[in-house]
């Protein structure tokens, strides 16, 4: 404002000098004191002289007036200027200036502007119009607070206004006692807060309500928070699990005190979790045992620098899986075995054949066949009833599989009471040593068979073959040596071993 309406003061000084001078000599003159012409002339010079000074110091106050009036127009059109709207009330509260974004905001009020009303008769305008929201309803006790408050708030006050505006208000007292109040419209920002809350809400609903575990964690890997699910995994409640660090989640929770505070058994850095997911054991505050799948994504911003755990249960997908594996290796195992005496059946021989098969062709080995049969069976269960030729199946199977080493597992039902002895690795003397052992487990055993023409007891006819398979050739050869053998045993009396051998 200075800078606009400075005027010089010389001139006006050196007026009044002259003018004093020329009281002075004009005194003189009239009284009759001048003597000599020299005082007139220096009377006319002085009255010269104060007529230039009286026309510069005219041309001076015409120039500050100008500059004034500038500086006024420039001032008026700065604040009319300001994206803010700017009112000024004197001591009594009584409206003197504003600019053009007022009138902007409330273009039903300038009438009253005009008139230069008080703050709050303008108020009590606004009320009437129903402009201010938040006051509806009650309106007098509204008036009343904002009335008390006038001037005096530490803080910005924040009004919702017609039309859904927003106004950020800020009143000063100046020195002399008027107050200038400025209102920025923040509908903008409201706005974006108001979006932002609606999203943050929609976020902890869903988070709240995800079936999967949810935790965020510090940088360091201590858990921030918390969401319902991550509390039924865990057994701990939310504050519990606060502050504890995302390693002793997954490696050891305590199943009879909440872990917090503690010190994590397994160092964890959450960054070592980033990229894909990766599945944790880990343990209920029962102490029940817990599969888990932990994915992580960080969060790093100018001020937060966080990570975002899912924590997926796997332990029910994983007790099925087990159950389902258990079930399938009982499936195959019963596809695979003779449900009357336990070994292999005809289709695991088969398998087991064809396998062995190429693999005594690859390594260049032997691979031997005892072919095993139960002598007069038929007279067995004609005797004993067939219950009773049931346990003798039972009886011999089990004899055969301790004779036939490896477990016994290449011990198979052919058919009926014939049974088959895959010996892998084995040459026909070694094979003729277990065929033995087989003759003589069964003698030993004295099953009684009173209806057997060849003893007593139960006895067996064995033919034995064993061959270095060839590629080109198949594995039904071993087979039909095997079957020779064991009808020449049959031929030859029965209760004895046969070997074949057959030449490459
Ligand atoms: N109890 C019982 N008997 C069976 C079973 N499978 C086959 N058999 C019987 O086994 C007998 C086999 O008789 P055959 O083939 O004549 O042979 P065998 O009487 O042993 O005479 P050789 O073999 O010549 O000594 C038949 O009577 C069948 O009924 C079975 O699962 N249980």
């Amino acid at each position: 404002m200075n800078r606009f309406a400075e005027v010089r003061t010389w001139p006006l000084l050196a007026f009044a000098l002259l003018v004093g001078l020329q009281a002075i000599v004009l005194t003189v003159t009239l009284g009759g004191y001048a003597v000599d012409g020299w005082l007139a002339w220096v009377g006319v010079a002085s009255l010269a002289l104060t007529v230039l000074l009286a026309m510069a110091v005219v041309s001076t106050l015409a120039r500050a007036q100008a500059r004034a009036r500038l500086a006024q127009r420039t001032m008026e059109e700065a604040i009319d200027a300001l994206p803010a709207s700017v009112e000024i009330f004197d001591a009594e509260d009584r409206l003197i200036a504003y600019n053009r974004r007022l009138v902007e905001i409330y273009p039903h009020m300038l009438r009253h502007f005009q008139r230069k009303c008080t703050f709050e008769d303008l108020v009590r305008e606004s009320l009437a119009r129903g402009g201010i929201p938040e006051a509806r309803g009650r309106e007098p006790e509204w008036l009343e607070e904002r009335r008390q408050a006038r001037g005096k708030q530490l803080t910005p006050l924040l009004q919702r206004v017609h039309d859904d505006m927003w106004l950020r208000i800020y009143e000063s007292r100046t020195p002399s006692g008027g107050i200038v109040g400025v209102r920025m419209d923040v509908t903008d920002l409201i706005h974006e807060q108001q979006r932002l809350a609606a999203s943050r809400a929609q976020l902890r609903a869903t988070i709240e309500s995800a079936a999967n575990g949810i935790l965020t964690l510090d940088s360091g890997g201590h858990v921030l928070e918390a969401n319902p699910s991550c509390e039924l995994l865990f057994g701990f409640t939310a504050s519990e699990l606060q502050g504890v660090h995302v390693g002793m989640l997954l490696g050891a929770a305590s199943a009879t005190a909440a872990p917090a505070g503690a010190t994590p058994d397994i160092p964890l850095d959450p960054r070592s979790l980033l990229g894909q997911p990766r599945e944790f054991t880990a343990r209920h505050r029962s102490g029940e045992a817990l599969h888990l799948q932990l994915a992580i994504a960080e969060v790093r911003t100018d001020t937060i620098h966080l990570y975002v755990c899912i924590v997926t249960d796997l332990t029910e997908r994983k007790r099925q899986e087990e159950r389902l594996r258990r079930a399938n290796e009982l499936l195959a195992r019963q596809s695979t075995t003779d449900g009357l005496t336990g070994v292999g059946n005809r289709r695991l021989f088969d398998q087991l054949l064809q396998t062995e098969w190429q693999r005594a062709i690859r390594a260049g080995r032997p691979l031997a066949l005892l072919m095993v049969d139960i002598d007069h069976f038929k007279q067995y269960n004609d005797c004993y009833g067939h219950v009773s030729g049931d346990d003798c199946l039972r009886r011999v199977a089990t004899l055969l599989r301790s004779c036939a080493g490896r477990g016994g597992e290449s011990v198979c039902r052919y058919g009926g009471e014939e049974f088959a002895v895959l010996l892998v690795d084995t040459d026909l003397a070694g094979a003729q040593v277990v065929a033995q052992r087989c003759l003589d487990s069964v003698r030993l055993a004295a099953i009684e068979h009173v209806g057997s023409p060849v003893r007593r007891s139960v006895s067996l006819s064995i033919g034995v073959a064993a061959l270095i398979p060839q590629n080109g050739e198949g594995a039904h050869r071993l087979i039909q040596t095997a079957d020779a053998a064991l009808y020449e045993a049959k031929q030859a009396g029965r209760a004895r071993l046969i070997c074949q051998q057959q030449s490459a």
